[in-house]
């Protein structure tokens, strides 16, 4: 059994103005083991903030539900953490006063030594050592998504949620950050889903890519397992040969696939509630892996 089972979900928002309600997904079963890495990937609209948010318990579910751990979710806790595209921290705080805002309301009786030790050793995870003390006025758009990774390890959740944390970062420092959080999963094997739009960044950091087709009426299309080996790197995954096959694959879904999906919807073998599987590059002849002295690759995001 998956640790997360997301079973039957959907959602409907009434109409702004009178007429029908729009339902954006429905019928949306994946599943999420413990220790997974998943990323969600779908055209813009299609819902992917709508789940996120029935997953961290901010939102309630119109059919269907998820299981965590075996139990139903029906609000908000500490075990599941968000980390939003915009930081959402509180400007009159401090780096250690947000973060330890956190740490406190996850372990009320801990003492102010206990806690500024905990806090601590997040900052320095996410390289902020000598910015403790900055409010988020005086922090970079990356140093200020840094805290927001911390506050969010800090309180050590069960799930680390994200909603496209990198989104709104230049490149390079979008970088530096996929770089460090490969790190903190690979290292701590925390459970993690997260939105993106970046078929890199999927490819970098997910063990399994769920792709959802066009809303209204979206749809779980298919789950994609990296055929890339862990402990991949962004300076060197796109030699490896399944690396191709993977992007293309991606790719040709999010350029054609999740338009047409609605046609495959009743072909036979479709079963909602168990999406293909699919594993780019896995029996396929190899792509041709690029030599050292090749040119670099330009590597891009996936546009909307
Ligand atoms: N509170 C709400 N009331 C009514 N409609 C809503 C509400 N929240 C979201 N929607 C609608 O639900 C749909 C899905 O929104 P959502 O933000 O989940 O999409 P998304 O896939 O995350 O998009 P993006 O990639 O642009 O962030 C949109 O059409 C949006 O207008």
């Amino acid at each position: 059994m998956a640790h997360i089972r997301i079973e039957g979900l959907r959602k409907t928002f009434p109409p702004p103005r009178g007429g029908d309600s729009v339902t954006v997904f429905d019928d949306i079963w994946f599943g999420i083991e413990k220790g997974e890495f998943v990323c969600l990937i779908g055209h813009s609209g299609c819902g992917k903030t709508t789940l996120l948010n029935i997953l961290a318990g901010l939102d309630d579910s119109s059919g269907g539900g998820i299981i965590v751990g075996g139990k139903e979710i029906t609000g908000p806790s500490l075990d599941r953490a968000v980390i939003f595209q915009h930081h959402a921290l509180l400007p009159w705080l401090s780096v250690m006063g947000n973060i330890a805002f956190a740490v406190r309301s996850r372990y009320p009786g801990w003492d102010k030594a206990k806690v500024r030790a905990h806090c601590q050793k997040y900052i320095d995870l996410v390289h902020l050592t000598g910015s403790e003390l900055k409010k988020p006025s005086q922090l970079s758009g990356g140093m200020k998504q840094r805290v927001g990774i911390a506050r969010a390890l800090a309180i050590e959740p069960d799930i680390l949620l994200m909603d496209e944390p990198f989104s709104a970062l230049d490149a390079l420092t979008r970088g530096s950050l996929q770089d460090e959080l490969v790190a903190i999963c690979g290292a701590t094997q925390q459970t993690s889903f997260m939105i993106t739009h970046d078929i890199d960044e999927a490819i970098l950091l997910a063990d399994k890519i769920v792709l959802m087709s066009n809303g209204p009426q979206a749809r779980v299309c298919e789950i994609v397992e990296n055929t890339l080996p862990k402990g991949r790197t962004r300076q060197d995954m796109h030699r490896h040969p399944h690396y191709y096959p993977m992007r293309n694959h991606l790719l040709e879904f999010l350029v054609n696939r999740a338009n047409s999906f609605k046609a495959e919807l009743s072909a036979p073998g479709y079963d909602p509630k168990h999406p293909p599987i699919t594993k780019p590059g896995v029996g396929q002849p190899p792509a041709r892996p690029i030599s050292a002295g090749e040119a670099p690759l330009e590597v891009k995001s996936a546009g909307r």
